[in-house]
């Protein structure tokens, strides 16, 4: 039986999904609603916390992304989210690590991809899921990562394609997203949790992340226009975020990837609508919207 509300998010890499939206996801389908995550790369670039494992990395025995797909697993069972998928397949596309490295232009990197071909393969997942809310990053990708940047594109590529009836019959009926939202951070928000890691002092487990208006991932308030509160899941966020050891710690309410730069984890979870009618304001702050299906029938 298909579930009346369903979302699809469109994420780079194995974590980000939990670091930006693991309390919604997990929220929404505590709510009844299917959630469909949609993963562009394995992740195979990245870095490993994880001693025993330091040489599953690219320059040893490039098996992280094998890895990081068990990761993901783990994740997913802590948020309750049954229905991820790799776009065209695991190990379609590879991870292109960060701008400007030699990974970049690597056989399969995401960053090199065929944009027309990446695109059929996420809009025949948007025409099968027929999401009312689809998720993805802004144009910058949050922080300027290729994977991060390209996978914006695919997403909003998608969303406009699978709506005409004329493109690609063969990918399934057309499917009219009608809300489509950019995750972020209001500069508010983190602000605070630096403040709270600061006040830690010489107990901070982690580095401080730098000035608020220094960091492109966080958004100017005013910019925001929804606030999900997931704190009920919050347990369930902490245990997929520990699911992903190899590029994450967690550290009571605060964690960090391998610049070991402090971050809160968030239970309450920020976004900006981009495509489609605002809803009503709900419980949240600022005439937020506090449900991304809000004013959807
Ligand atoms: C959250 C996220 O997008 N992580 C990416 C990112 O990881 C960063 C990268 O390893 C960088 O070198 C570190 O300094 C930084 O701390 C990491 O967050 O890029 C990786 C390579 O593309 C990617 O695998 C990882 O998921
Ligand atoms: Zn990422």
């Amino acid at each position: 039986m298909t579930a009346d509300r369903r979302m699809l998010l469109v994420h780079a890499h194995p974590d980000d999904e939990t670091i930006n939206n693991g309390a919604t996801m997990a929220r929404y389908v505590s709510e009844g609603a299917q959630v469909t995550l949609l993963t562009c790369t394995l992740g195979e670039e990245g870095e490993v916390l994880v001693p025993e494992l330091e040489l599953l990395a690219p320059e040893h025995a490039d098996q992280l992304g094998g890895y990081r797909i068990a990761e993901l697993r783990a994740a997913m069972e802590a948020l309750g989210v049954s229905d991820w998928r790799f776009l065209g397949g695991p190990g379609r596309y590879r991870d292109s690590g960060m701008m400007g490295t030699p990974a970049n232009d690597k056989a399969r990197a995401f960053w090199r991809a065929d944009l027309d071909e990446a695109v059929a393969h996420a809009v025949a997942v948007v025409r099968e899921v027929r999401p009312q809310v689809v998720v993805t990053y802004d144009e910058n990708g949050g922080y300027g990562h290729p994977d991060h940047i390209q996978a914006h594109r695919v997403a909003m590529a998608a969303v406009d394609r699978a709506a005409d009836p004329g493109h690609r019959p063969d990918l399934g009926p057309a499917w009219d997203v009608a809300k489509v939202y950019w995750c972020c951070v209001p500069r508010s928000v983190l602000r605070e949790g630096i403040e709270a890691l600061a006040a830690l002092g010489e107990d901070s487990p982690f580095g401080h992340l730098g000035e608020v208006d220094d960091i492109p991932f966080a958004v100017p308030d005013e910019l925001v226009t929804a606030a999900v509160d997931g704190r009920a899941q919050a347990g369930r966020k902490d245990a997929a975020m520990r699911a992903h050891a190899t590029q994450i710690t967690v550290d009571g309410p605060f964690f960090a990837l391998s610049n070991d730069l402090g971050q809160e984890v968030l239970g309450v979870e920020h976004y900006r609508l981009v495509r489609g009618q605002r809803g009503p304001a709900g419980e949240a702050p600022n005439g937020w919207e506090d449900d991304l299906f809000a004013g959807l029938a």
